[in-house]
């Protein structure tokens, strides 16, 4: 029965026969990406064939298309010598999820060739069935030999991407090759789920994979998951019981149930409708509902009642720290896109500024590891007049390599390589004059 689907399941099933959700979702996840520029999550959402499928399937299905992803330019360098010509967009996702079941993720070869073939013929990509087939015969044949002598790390990386990392591009490259663990943020006082190892953050780590809501504590808001870098952020800003702060962009609101629990009076603001639902969702399974004040808005554009003592600024941002949960984000962000994000962070910055008492706190940060979100970002806010309020060793301690000479913080996946990694931070503090 097995027919080597991704996570191990058969193909064929009560849905009948020749049925494959698992990859017709992985497909159109993959054209989302590739062809229209949409972001994983979204193609996701905006498949049909994930419409009615069951959660085991999608969640199947994201896996495949992640790791079609995580390894797009080393599988179309795989697929190179075997095409004669560059074949239609559908057809190359089809090769692309074939060569990432073939080469990164344990499906049997025949049935990778086999299920490819198929889902070419469902899509209607009938007339490619034989190239899709004899393609991928021989990509099978070749085994790991296909990828010997090829740069890997280099190949999955775009190269503005590559030249904007520096020195660090090939460690973080390798860092990306690899599927992120599942973090997760402690409510005071919560236990550490069984099997999962507490890391020098505080953050409870568990293997990557793992259902979050199948958890035991899930429901009753015992952790919710947020990478271990980004739960730096908001313990930097340091909040105290009673203290007013505004979590100026919050969905689905992590670092807004940080400093909840830290005893702060916290305003979230969010733009998105959508997302802002989410956040209500964290903050009810939290218990935090009655503790936090909402802003459905524009946070360039919302003011306090009276100044704060603190203002969380995680800005919106090209989210490339974040590119082993998200492969997509590398191949969807062009360097054009900088300009605007900048553009908005700066305005972000002098709203943050303005809510602030005389020698109030404000903590910029972004999931970038672009020097235009992070570094010229900190300076443009000293540039408005915002105090630089460095970050001390002491309150690195746990993380001493993530302190840069300027008090900044700056985390990346390379960074505790050794037990799964982080994601890609930047964190300055300032104060108002
Ligand atoms: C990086 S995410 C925030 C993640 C969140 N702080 C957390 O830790 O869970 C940025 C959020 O800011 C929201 N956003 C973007 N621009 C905004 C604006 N001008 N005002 C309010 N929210 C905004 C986005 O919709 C998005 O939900």
């Amino acid at each position: 029965m097995n027919q080597g689907a991704p996570d191990g399941r058969g193909q064929r099933g009560p849905r009948g026969a020749g049925a494959d959700p698992t990859r017709d979702i992985a497909f159109d996840i993959v054209q989302g990406v590739l062809e229209h520029r949409r972001m994983l999550e979204t193609s996701l959402d905006q498949s049909p064939a994930a419409r009615g499928a069951d959660a085991r399937d999608r969640a199947a299905a994201h896996r495949l298309a992640a790791t079609v992803l995580r390894h797009l330019g080393t599988a179309g360098m795989v697929l190179e010598p075997f095409l004669k010509k560059e074949p239609p967009l559908p057809v190359r996702s089809v090769l692309l999820i074939g060569v990432a079941q073939i080469l990164f993720l344990d499906t049997p070869a025949h049935a990778a060739v086999g299920t490819a073939v198929s889902l070419a013929r469902r899509r209607g990509l009938t007339p490619f069935a034989g190239l899709v087939n004899a393609v991928l015969r021989r990509v099978a044949q070749a085994g790991a030999g296909a990828l010997d002598g090829l740069d890997q790390d280099r190949l999955d990386v775009p190269p503005w991407l590559w030249g904007a990392w520096g020195g660090l591009a090939r460690p973080i490259a390798e860092a990306l090759g690899r599927e992120a663990p599942l973090d997760l943020t402690l409510r005071p006082g919560a236990e550490c789920p069984s099997g999962a190892e507490l890391l020098p953050t505080g953050t409870a780590r568990l293997p990557a994979g793992t259902r979050v809501a199948e958890l035991p504590g899930y429901a009753e808001g015992a952790f919710w998951v947020q990478d271990a870098a980004a739960s730096l952020p908001a313990r930097l800003l340091a909040a105290q019981p009673g203290e007013r702060i505004a979590d100026l962009c919050a969905a689905p609101g992590g670092k807004t149930a940080q400093l909840a629990f830290a005893g702060a009076e916290v305003t979230a603001i969010e733009r998105e409708p959508g997302r802002m639902a989410r956040l209500h969702e964290n903050l009810a399974r939290l218990g935090l509902t009655e503790r936090v004040a909402t802003v459905l808005g524009d946070a360039t554009t919302w003011r306090p009642d009276a100044l704060l003592d603190g203002v969380l600024l995680d800005a919106p941002c090209s989210a490339t720290g974040t590119a082993r949960r998200h492969p997509d984000v590398l191949w969807i962000k062009r360097p054009r896109d900088l300009q605007a994000l900048t553009e908005g962070q700066d305005r972000l910055l002098a709203a943050a500024r303005d809510m602030l008492r005389p020698g109030g706190r404000l903590v910029y940060a972004v999931c970038s590891l672009q020097p235009e979100e992070g570094p010229e970002r900190a300076r443009a806010a000293a540039a408005m007049g915002l105090v630089p309020d460095p970050f001390s060793a002491e309150e690195l301690a746990m993380l001493p390599e993530a302190l840069t000479p300027e008090g900044w913080l700056r985390t990346h996946p390379a960074l505790w390589a050794g037990i799964g990694g982080m994601d890609g931070f930047f964190a300055a503090r300032f104060r108002r004059l």
